[in-house]
């Protein structure tokens, strides 16, 4: 028998997110699999669900939700061979999109029954995993910010967006060592991904790859309101790197100094988090993740 638990964000994308045990029998045979189905009742509780589901030896466990979920989940199963699923129940579904998961549910548990598992790079931002992204500057602003207009839609992130133009205090003076090179920048956004969407098919990082084994840094000095509305139309181009003051790297750890504060404001998959140091250590760790995906291993 395989033990498959989902754990479901009810408030992920536009919320009232649910799966009913007759849709699931309806896929996975009760003959061949033993369905378990959890609810996430505040923030980091499918942390707490998903080490729960280990002890009771789930084979396969499901994130249900967006980004921020899939985190919660997947950071109890680096190197393990528990399974993650993913059901993309989120707002933007960067990271689902860039496995190729589809967003209509009955296609995505499909995905799942078939149980084709592909190795993932995995990010560490010093001791926080990231799947999809980090960083520093105006990504983090925006997500604070949207994390406070309650609104998890792409309108929601266009508002935020706009927000933090008008708010945004450029972090000062960071000291950046990446690829045996060390600069000092002001910085309107130092932007770090493992995969190659942001969600809604936007991205930053159009080279990433999630099993390349190297993390996609854009990092974009100090830009005035009307170049961020210029870069804003660039993202929604997909040109991203066109804007003048971008820079682009690929490499396996970058480290953020920040000599004037002990702590960074910061984004991990979406979700707001201060980081109590005044370096920031971003590194990979090569296929590090077991996930059913449709695309080929
Ligand atoms: N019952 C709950 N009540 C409030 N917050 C919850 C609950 N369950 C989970 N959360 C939190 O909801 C947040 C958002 O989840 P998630 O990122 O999956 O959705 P999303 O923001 O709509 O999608 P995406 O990140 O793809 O845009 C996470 O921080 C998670 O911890």
């Amino acid at each position: 028998m395989t033990n498959i638990h989902f754990i479901i964000n009810p408030i992920a994308g536009k919320g009232i997110r649910y799966l009913s045990m007759d849709l699931l029998k309806s896929i996975f045979n009760v003959e061949e699999f033993t369905i378990v189905i959890k609810y996430s009742k505040y923030k980091r509780h499918a942390t707490e669900l998903t080490q729960n589901s280990i002890t009771e030896d789930a084979h396969i466990i499901v994130a249900c939700g967006g980004d921020g979920t899939i985190n919660e989940v997947a950071s109890c199963l680096i190197n393990s061979s528990v399974k993650l699923g993913i059901v993309p129940m989120g707002s933007g579904n960067g990271l689902a999109s860039n496995l190729n998961i589809p967003r209509k549910i009955l296609n995505s548990l499909e995905i799942i029954r078939k149980q084709e598992v592909i190795k993932i790079d995995v990010g560490r931002v010093n001791q926080k995993y990231f799947f999809s992204n980090t960083g520093v500057g105006f990504d983090a602003t925006v997500i604070k910010n949207y994390e406070s207009n309650n609104k998890r839609t792409l309108i929601g992130y266009i508002l935020a967006c706009f927000t933090s133009i008008n708010e945004l205090k450029h972090p000062k003076k960071l000291k950046i060592h990446i690829n045996d090179t060390q600069f000092e920048i002001d910085p309107f956004l130092v932007f770090i991904s493992n995969s190659n969407e942001l969600g809604y098919k936007f991205s930053l990082t159009p080279k990433a790859s999630l099993q390349d084994g190297l993390l996609d840094v854009l990092i974009i000095t100090k830009i005035n309101k009307l170049k961020m509305i210029w870069f804003g139309f660039l993202v929604l181009i997909k040109k991203p790197l066109l804007l003048k003051e971008a820079q682009y790297y690929q490499t396996k750890q970058i480290k953020v100094q920040n000599k004037k504060q002990d702590y960074f404001d910061t984004q991990a998959d979406g979700e707001f988090l201060k980081i109590k140091n005044e370096t920031l250590t971003i590194h990979i760790d090569t296929k590090a993740l077991n996930v059913i995906s449709p695309i080929l291993a």
